[in-house]
């Protein structure tokens, strides 16, 4: 065995002792709420891409490295290159000029090329691919079965169809199955097939809200339970903001930025498809129906969901927050927290100013008309009170 193949063998036996590990401390039963943070992350893997990609007068322009871990959306507007960068990852188009490693394994120095069923990767698309003469038991094996004798099993078809709950749907064929069933089927399969990564392009996109809102769950128990990093696509920011742990920006063929989602949030580049926030706060107490979460020292009470977890995300829309300079005493708004005001960015709107604000380290948006900045006088670095209109739990 030479080096290079030795580093590969070493690099596998962590990831699957990492992985393995992760099981048998989750045990094999099923999550009912979604307690969307793991406690423990597994390390992140490195992705590194160095890629000139021309098609046609697009030209998809990579000199990055991603940590990938937990669930990294690649977020930007149609045509930027968000599929033509997975397809890359993937090795499902073959370009000279392009190196990828993964970890310590390369996947591609220019002519040295690992095929993509080589690679490890698990993919979903928008249309699941379920081929529609077997059932979803035999759709779920079809892979599973062919795996090398020698590839070490993490996730075993028993484990994967509890998690995915695909049990009553073993016995259907596709064409019995709805879009959001489908999708499950398709996310169990490539499991199945023991990735290292999963590349997920807009695997939601053709479902209707009720249908996202059912498998949204699903990817953050994926994500929970197995660790495997997973690079999403999608269009949605709200979609985004309920999974996501990092976010990829891309215009134009390059990646814009790249960090974790909340501080990601403040660009001004997602402020046109609604600014928002996203704040992790912990479980305090519950009582009378209603939920008190604290985030640093302070509190705030929302009414309860019906199950509780001790860990929440927090989504606020920009627009919901209104601030003042002095505590507010009659408000129907109870939820009044102390923040300290770190910027001033110019909204979609010329008559509005997104104000950045920090909340026990933590990020947070309003957005006011420029006449209330200044009737106000906010200023740099000035402590105010931020009223929270209303926070969407997930
Ligand atoms: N096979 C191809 N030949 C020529 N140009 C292509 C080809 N595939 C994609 N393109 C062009 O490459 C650019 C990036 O496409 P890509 O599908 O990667 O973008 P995207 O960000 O995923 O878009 P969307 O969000 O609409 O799916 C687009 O301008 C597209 O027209």
């Amino acid at each position: 065995m030479t080096d290079h193949s030795l580093s590969r063998a070493g690099d596998k036996l962590s990831f699957w002792h990492r992985l393995s590990w992760r099981w048998q401390r989750f045990g094999n039963t099923s999550v009912a709420a979604s307690s969307t943070h793991c406690q423990s992350q597994p390390e992140a893997v490195t992705l590194r891409l160095n890629c000139t990609v021309k098609r046609g007068d697009f030209c998809l322009q990579l000199n990055d490295t991603l940590p990938l871990q937990g669930i990294t959306a690649l977020f930007g507007r149609s045509g930027c290159g968000k599929t033509s960068l997975l397809r890359a990852i993937a090795g499902l188009d073959r370009h000279a000029n392009t190196h990828i490693r993964f970890g310590s394994i390369t996947w591609q120095q220019d002519r040295d090329f690992l095929p993509v069923h080589q690679r490890r990767i698990g993919m979903v698309f928008q249309e699941s691919s379920l081929l529609p003469h077997l059932s979803v038991q035999q759709n779920l094996l079809y892979g599973y079965q062919r795996l090398h004798a020698r590839q070490p099993i993490a996730l075993k078809p028993e484990q994967v169809i509890t998690l995915l709950e695909l049990t009553p749907l073993l016995s259907q064929r596709p064409e019995q199955l709805s879009g959001g069933q489908r999708q499950r089927v398709a996310l169990g399969r490539a499991l199945l097939s023991q990735p290292q990564l999963l590349l997920l392009d807009e695997p939601l996109a053709s479902l209707d809200q009720q249908s996202r809102n059912d498998i949204l769950p699903f990817l953050q128990r994926i994500a929970a339970k197995t660790g495997i990093p997973m690079l999403l696509v999608s269009h949605q920011l709200d979609d985004v903001v309920k999974l996501a742990d990092q976010l990829v920006l891309m215009q134009n063929g390059r990646i814009h930025s790249q960090g974790p989602l909340p501080q990601q949030l403040l660009r001004p580049e997602l402020a046109a498809s609604g600014a928002l926030s996203l704040l992790h706060a912990n479980h305090s107490a519950s009582q009378a129906h209603l939920l008190t979460l604290s985030i640093g020292q302070q509190q705030l009470q929302l009414p309860a969901p019906p199950f509780s977890q001790p860990n929440y995300r927090l989504r606020i829309q920009a627009r919901d927050v209104a601030l003042s300079t002095q505590p507010i005493q009659d408000s129907s708004v109870s939820n009044q927290l102390k923040v300290t005001i770190t910027g001033f960015h110019p909204a979609p709107h010329p008559a509005e100013t997104l104000v950045q604000l920090d909340l026990a380290g933590q990020p947070l948006q309003a957005l006011l008309t420029q006449q209330s900045v200044e009737r106000l006088g906010l200023q740099l670095g000035q402590q105010v009170y931020a009223q929270i209109k209303a926070v969407a739990l997930d």
